[in-house]
């Protein structure tokens, strides 16, 4: 399609409901992607002893109203503090679900702020026609809380870790706009699609992208600094090598996720932010 004729593509109505579908089918894009560094499959634990694929099955089937409800809030032009209680509440069921394992704590976090974002753009446009749209209205509605909210000082394990190594946070992300998402995954994403890859080759590659440059404190949590900078620099050198389009590509993802695993390394915030980028593919007419 010619960029004239994207630009001219009226983007589809799109209920608050389709919004919580797409972002429980973008949690399933990302879990049913194998292999994957150090992160759980349907069929390994990586480098996880306390959950697996149906640990996570659980936890996504306690979240589908969630996105839904969010979107919705979104839609009505809800202050932060109603977002808040929906994510609080969330995280409330994901725990009852998984009897007290954190398997969805950042996607709660990120894909409902992406959620309650594009319900925002549904009221005034009807539709999601670009990413583009979807950050400036999480900016321009929730941006001035998200910033209060970031210097707040976390008690929990990523906002600590990202404190002791200086490390962008999750919460500091957010407040940013998603810098990662949409400069580097949404575009990895878009490229690896545009380049005739398998859906799951352009997930393995975006994965990569996004491991290369995120401060994932998942990473910084388990392995420190020096666990964090391993793993940027192995998926550094994979896309240099040509990302999952190279002929070797499955074969060297699964052997960077045996290193992960035998060094206990585990990129959760990049999981996060690969499913943020499969949720926006799916609303947006135009990727
Ligand atoms: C704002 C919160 C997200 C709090 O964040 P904070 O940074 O203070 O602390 P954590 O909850 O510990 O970390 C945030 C989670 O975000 C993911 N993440 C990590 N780094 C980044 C990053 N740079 N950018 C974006 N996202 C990032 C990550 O989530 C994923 O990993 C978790 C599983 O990993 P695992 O290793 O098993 O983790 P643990 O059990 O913690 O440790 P172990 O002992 O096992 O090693 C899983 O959750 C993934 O999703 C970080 O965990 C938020 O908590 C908050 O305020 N929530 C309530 C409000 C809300 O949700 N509102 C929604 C709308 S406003
Ligand atoms: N598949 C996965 N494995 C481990 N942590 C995650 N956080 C989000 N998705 C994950």
């Amino acid at each position: 399609m010619t960029a004239v004729a994207r630009q001219e593509r009226a983007p589809a109505k799109l209920p608050t409901a389709a919004i919580g579908r797409a972002a429980t089918l973008a949690l399933y894009d990302e879990l049913s992607l194998a292999p994957k560094p150090g992160l759980v499959t349907l069929t390994d634990s990586g480098s996880h002893d306390d959950m697996d694929g149906h640990t996570f099955m659980r936890s996504l089937f306690a979240l589908r109203h969630y996105f839904a409800e969010i979107a919705a809030a979104g839609f009505q032009g809800a202050g932060f503090a109603v977002l808040e209680r929906c994510g609080i509440d969330a995280e409330a069921r994901m725990l009852a679900a998984t009897v007290g394992i954190n398997t969805h704590r950042g996607s709660i976090f990120m894909l409902g702020l992406l959620c309650a974002s594009a319900g925002a753009v549904v009221r005034e446009r009807g539709g999601v026609s670009h990413p583009a749209q979807l950050r400036e209205a999480l900016v321009r509605c929730w941006g001035g809380a998200l910033s209060v909210r970031a210097m707040r000082t976390s008690t929990l394990p990523g906002g600590i870790t990202a404190r002791r190594h200086g490390l962008r946070s999750a919460s500091e992300e957010a407040a940013m706009g998603f810098p990662v998402l949409f400069d580097t995954a949404v575009p990895a994403l878009r490229s690896a699609l545009h380049r005739g890859l398998t859906p799951q080759q352009a997930r393995l590659d975006t994965l990569f992208h996004v491991m290369a440059v995120l401060d994932d404190c998942n990473l910084a949590h388990r392995g420190g600094l020096e666990g964090l900078c391993h793993a940027q620099r192995a998926a550094r050198r994979y896309v240099e090598e040509g990302g999952a389009a190279q002929p070797e590509g499955i074969q060297k993802a699964k052997a960077i996720a045996d290193d992960f695993v035998l060094r206990r390394l585990s990129p959760g915030g990049a999981a996060d932010t690969l499913a943020a980028a499969c949720l926006i593919s799916r609303v947006c007419a135009d990727l």
